[in-house]
């Protein structure tokens, strides 16, 4: 029986944590850490199938970052079936291997491997990408973090002090040591890779931290943004906070390249 890329899939640990997957784009759309809470925002009006991107949870961005190169926004892996490979209490992984409709895109043999678990109040998702081809290519990536903000006092801190660029207009300003969670904001900065903190009076601290991603993407449209998988309002409720890869790393035949992101709740 064929199963519905787009049923999502509740996986509970033996602690309680809990990971909502769905094998379309490899997605994690869900998260709650043992007692607690969702962290993971997912828009109530998300469209789910063949060539559509879930609004929320984590995206898996690859091989192409936004709009920067010539392939579709955010490349080619969020918004097609993958494989899944392994599913029990609390951990789920999936795969994506390139076929006719990915290499009508982008012509290179690759294999994505995504894993994730929940357990006590970690999210650990890891993200492997392979030359499965006998040329070289290369990518970018990133894992695109929806989080929830419960409340509209909620803050960033850990990019304080960094070059931020504007993902719009490329202008670069110094990141203050606190942001705003819920301004209007869409900025890379490279070369962050120290924990980011949101901290958020109703739904308590998250801690992101990453390794083999060094840029870090933050992003919220703010209210009139035209999304039309977001609800007015809906923009209030997330923040992104995005591990990134955003200089082209090359890959050789049969060589991986592997980054990992770890998002833990309460105080560190
Ligand atoms: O609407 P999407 O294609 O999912 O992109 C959502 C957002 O992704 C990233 O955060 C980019 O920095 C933004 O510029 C973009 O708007």
């Amino acid at each position: 029986m064929a199963i519905d890329p787009c049923s999502s899939q509740t996986l509970t640990g033996p602690d309680g944590a809990e990971l909502v997957v769905c094998a379309h784009g490899g997605h994690v759309t869900g998260w709650t850490p043992a007692g607690g809470r969702g962290r993971l925002w997912l828009s109530p009006t998300a469209e789910c199938g063949p060539g559509l991107a879930i609004r929320g949870g984590v995206p898996v961005i690859f091989p192409q970052f936004a709009g920067r190169g010539p392939l579709p926004k955010h490349g080619v892996a969020r918004n097609r079936a993958w494989a899944v490979v392994d599913s029990g209490p609390g951990h789920w992984a999936a795969r994506l291997e390139d076929d006719e409709k990915t290499r009508d895109i982008w012509p290179h043999a690759f294999e994505l491997v995504l894993t994730a678990r929940a357990a006590g109040q970690t999210l650990d998702l890891e993200l492997t990408a392979r030359n499965t081809g006998d040329s070289a290519w290369d990518f970018t990536a990133a894992l695109h973090s929806y989080f929830t903000v419960g409340d509209s006092g909620a803050t960033i801190a850990g990019l304080g002090g960094r070059a931020a660029s504007d993902n719009a207009d490329g202008r670069t300003t110094v990141l203050d040591e606190v942001l705003r969670a819920l301004d209007t904001r869409d900025v890379s900065v490279e070369g962050a890779t120290g924990p980011v903190l949101l901290d958020d009076p109703e739904l308590g601290r998250l801690t992101v931290t990453a390794n083999g991603f060094p840029d870090r993407v933050v992003w919220n449209p703010g209210p009139g943004h035209g999304l039309g998988d977001v609800p007015a309002g809906g923009e209030s409720g997330f923040v992104c906070i995005e591990p990134a890869l955003l200089e082209p790393v090359e890959l050789a035949p049969g060589s991986a390249w592997t980054g990992t992101v770890r998002v833990e709740a309460g105080i560190r």
